[in-house]
């Protein structure tokens, strides 16, 4: 994984977990006991989104290779498999974030492995490339009121066999609880409006912490799991998947509460990964070390380019923990476009209060770039020389040894780009490089979500455009290209973050691009 990458954006929300940078996932989980926004006490937005990703997952055909962790819940959320609020607050939460780089399934399994883990659970390895269904799967989620046989069944169609079918269930009933209002049938008599409007009863003591409680009450005979000693023996169906193998699982977790963590860590990270034959997920996400963040290149009005946005650098260690981002040196060091140097090629990057961030998985500091680049030199790559403190030697991060790579060819020129409401054009404007060579294609990728009949489900809708040349530029090196199309998208989701269009120019001969543009914020 070398920047830039298709998965920079999942990369980020995986590292930046609040503050500066984030994109608010962990702060709708944080405390472990969070509601949904707006809705009842009781509702808790780890266990919706965990039971969510393994509604959308239990469908899976091991067989065929049909369905998995696809999205396909935003089309079946009205079944009553998947009965209750919680499935559309999750589609509610998740779609916003989507993005051409990120699919409505990656979101929703990223949200799990932050949420479990902010909640003291394992880390769960994180491995992006989930596909989005278009349309619903088969059903197939396991009810409460089936027979151990029909479990077994359907846990296998899934992929897993008894033993992972127990562990995968109690990795689950671990947070949150079973609702009244939907399954009355199961738990009776605990409404209490307004501490409980909907009546919740937690599978174990301590539904806010990611532990084995679920298996140590099970176990030493204080459960209070519905599933499990409700007063409706048909719908106790965690009593008679717990004892399936004469609660030797049960027993396991509950006498290990680190033997639980690892085993759910393991089950829930194959669940998570259960997709629909020939999606190929990438590699599990590290986090980088040093790794720009929404740093661009634009061309200014005045003829110069600009090059900004952060640099973001991320560690492990007691030094990382310890470090005053205050006192941290972070200089980004440039070669021009032909690779030459010289010593005027750096800029300092600046911290600043507003800039503070946290990560669930080490110490995260961002540090703000802007600088002028002379068109006339350009820019091809930069390395960042840095340290923890401004005693210690300087590092030089390379990106793996070749610099983190920039092309000065084809730019997005703020000026005159706006964009239009429902039924108005959208315009972008771009420079090109005017001494490479003919210019044979240019085009803009213009992603934007849009709304689709029969769900509550976003969809990326990418629309190509071609650019017009217009004439020259305020600058001599470059000449000025637009387009206009219509993007109907009504200000959907105006968010900088994840909305973006990607620009792409053949010059002499070559492609160049200018990927993940931020979205266009000026009203035409
Ligand atoms: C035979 C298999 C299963 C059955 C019959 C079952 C049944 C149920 C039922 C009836 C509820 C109550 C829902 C509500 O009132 O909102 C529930 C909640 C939940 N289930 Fe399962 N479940 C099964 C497997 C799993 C698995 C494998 C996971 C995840 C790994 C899971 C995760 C959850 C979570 C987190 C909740 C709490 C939801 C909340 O508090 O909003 N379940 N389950």
């Amino acid at each position: 994984y070398i920047w830039p990458s298709q998965y920079d954006i999942l990369e980020d929300a995986y590292v930046l977990s609040s503050g500066f940078g984030s994109d608010g996932t962990v702060d709708e989980v944080t405390p472990c006991s969070a509601t949904p926004a707006g809705n009842s006490p009781g509702r808790q937005n780890t266990a919706e989104w965990l039971r969510t990703a393994y509604h959308d997952m239990a469908t899976y055909n091991s067989a065929t290779g049909l369905g998995g962790l696809d999205g396909s819940i935003q089309f079946e959320t009205d079944r009553p498999e998947n009965i209750g609020t919680a499935m559309n607050t999750t589609v509610q939460f998740f779609g916003p974030l989507q993005s051409k780089r990120s699919s409505f399934a990656d979101r929703l399994a990223l949200g799990v492995v932050l949420a479990i883990k902010n909640c003291g659970g394992p880390t769960i390895p994180f491995r992006p490339g989930r596909i989005d269904a278009t349309e619903a799967g088969a059903p197939g989620v396991p009810q409460p009121e089936q027979s151990l046989e029909t479990h077994v069944a359907a846990f296998a169609r899934q992929g897993f066999n008894m033993t992972e079918m127990i562990g995968l269930v109690a990795c689950g009933h671990t947070v949150g609880g079973v609702h009244e209002v939907d399954f009355p049938q199961t738990v009776h008599g605990a409404i209490t409006t307004p501490d409980n409007p909907e009546g919740v009863v937690h599978f174990d003591d301590s539904f806010d912490v990611y532990d084995n409680h679920i298996a140590v009450q099970y176990i030493d005979g204080t459960n209070t799991d519905p599933l499990v000693v409700g007063f409706n023996t048909t719908t106790n169906s965690d009593a008679r998947i717990f004892s399936a193998d004469g609660n030797r699982t049960m027993q396991s977790f509950a006498a290990d509460p680190n033997f639980f963590l690892s085993r759910c860590g393991s089950l829930l990270e194959r669940m998570l990964n259960t997709v629909p034959a020939g999606v190929a997920l990438g590699d599990v996400i590290e986090p980088l070390e040093v790794k720009p963040h929404q740093l661009r290149l634009f061309f200014d009005n005045t003829g110069g380019l600009t090059l900004s946005g952060d640099i973001r650098i991320f560690g492990t260690t007691s030094i990382a923990a310890a470090a005053d981002p205050a006192d941290m040196p972070v200089t980004l060091v440039w070669t021009d476009r032909n690779g030459g140097k010289n010593s005027n090629y750096s800029t300092t990057a600046t911290w600043d209060d507003f800039m503070a961030a946290t990560s669930l998985w080490g110490a995260v500091q961002l540090f703000s770039i802007s600088t002028p680049i002379d068109p006339a030199t350009g820019i091809s790559s930069f390395v960042v020389d840095w340290a923890y403190n401004s005693q210690l030697p300087l590092t030089t991060s390379d990106n793996g040894g070749s610099g983190f790579p920039l092309q000065d060819v084809v730019l997005f020129q703020r000026t005159g780009s706006c964009h239009g409401t429902v039924d108005q054009n959208s315009t972008v404007n771009a420079v090109i490089r005017n001494d490479m060579g003919d210019v044979t294609s240019a085009y803009i990728e213009y992603t934007h979500s849009a709304t689709q009949i029969g769900s509550m489900a976003l969809k990326q809708v990418t629309i190509r455009a071609d650019f017009v040349h217009v004439g020259n530029s305020t600058s001599p090196f470059y000449d000025t290209y637009t387009t206009s199309f219509l993007s109907n998208d009504g200000f959907l989701t105006l968010n900088a973050d994840i909305v973006s269009f990607d620009l792409f120019a053949v010059v002499g001969g070559k492609t160049y691009s200018s990927l993940d543009n931020p979205q266009l914020f000026t009203g035409c």
